[in-house]
């Protein structure tokens, strides 16, 4: 199976504080990932990496079959798609919502005097019914709930059908509601043959949609663990990861984690 993203011994420094460290990574396009890790781990700067919008301060970052360094990156990200709260900061809270998914198309936020083909229009408006937004197409952004937002996140990240989908936090701050219906849809997603491969960052095991297949931990830029979902998400290993004794269980696919009782 091709890699799509392959990291060697690479580290990212910032401002001298060493963000992550000696990271080896490989992401095969049939591999749907969920990253874990307590804050400040490094989460956001792998995903960084991972959309080419960082490069490594050392180490050897292959993306799509090219090397970051020395590619162009403006070719390279139209094949990734990428939702974060930190995009969606940029999203115009005034456009149609099938404008802020068409948009994508030219890795642009605002639709301006970009001239867009039917196939768009007929390629987006899939998208939306894909991710159950169809009736929501002609309503400014800014009107929709939280839950809605999101889904519109992430149809605009599917929009050019990314070989890679990167998701950071998709469903952080959702009511259980919206988050149910959005791991559902993703779960969908996931296990369809077609998906592209996916990287996942979450703060709960309980927002790991059912069909992902590989996990890793990260805790102060290195990686405590990674591989097979069932074989990494242990009590053992999170308890370590997270400096607290965890108890993981997992029931039809989903999983749960609390504190160990104390005697
Ligand atoms: N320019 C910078 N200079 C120094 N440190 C930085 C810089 N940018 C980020 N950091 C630090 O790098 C660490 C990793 O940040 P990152 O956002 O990748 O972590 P994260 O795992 O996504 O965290 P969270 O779960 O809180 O979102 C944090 O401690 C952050 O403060």
């Amino acid at each position: 199976m091709a890699s799509v993203l392959q990291l060697s011994d690479v580290s990212v420094v910032r401002d001298g504080t060493t963000i992550l460290d000696s990271v080896d990574w490989t992401v095969n396009s049939d591999e749907r990932w969920v990253v874990l890790g307590p804050n400040g781990a490094g989460k956001t700067t792998m995903l960084q990496l991972a959309a080419a919008q960082l490069h490594p301060s050392s180490g050897t970052a292959m993306l799509l079959d090219q090397q970051l360094g020395s590619v162009d990156v403006f070719e390279l990200r139209p094949r990734i798609g990428f939702a974060s709260t930190a995009l969606a900061r940029k999203l115009p809270r005034n456009e149609r919502v099938i404008d802020v998914v068409m948009t994508a198309a030219y890795s642009v936020t605002g639709r301006w005097t970009e001239s867009y083909e039917d196939l768009d229009t007929r390629r987006a408006e899939r998208v939306l019914a894909e991710w159950k937004l169809g009736n929501l197409a002609e309503r400014r952004f800014g009107d929709l709930s939280d839950g809605e937002q999101k889904r519109v996140q992430i149809a605009r990240a599917v929009m050019t059908d990314p070989e890679l989908l990167l998701l950071d936090e998709p469903a952080a701050s959702l009511d259980l509601g919206s988050r149910e219906e959005l791991l559902q849809l993703l779960s969908g997603y996931a296990s369809s043959p077609e998906a592209p491969a996916i990287v996942m960052v979450t703060h709960h095991v309980e927002e790991i949609p059912e069909g992902f297949t590989h996990a890793m931990l990260l805790a102060d830029g290195e990686i405590q663990a990674e591989g097979e979902i069932d074989d990494v998400l242990t009590s053992e290993l999170l308890s370590d990861t997270f400096g607290l004794p965890l108890e993981i269980s997992k029931q039809d696919g989903r999983f749960t984690a609390r504190a160990q009782q104390q005697n």
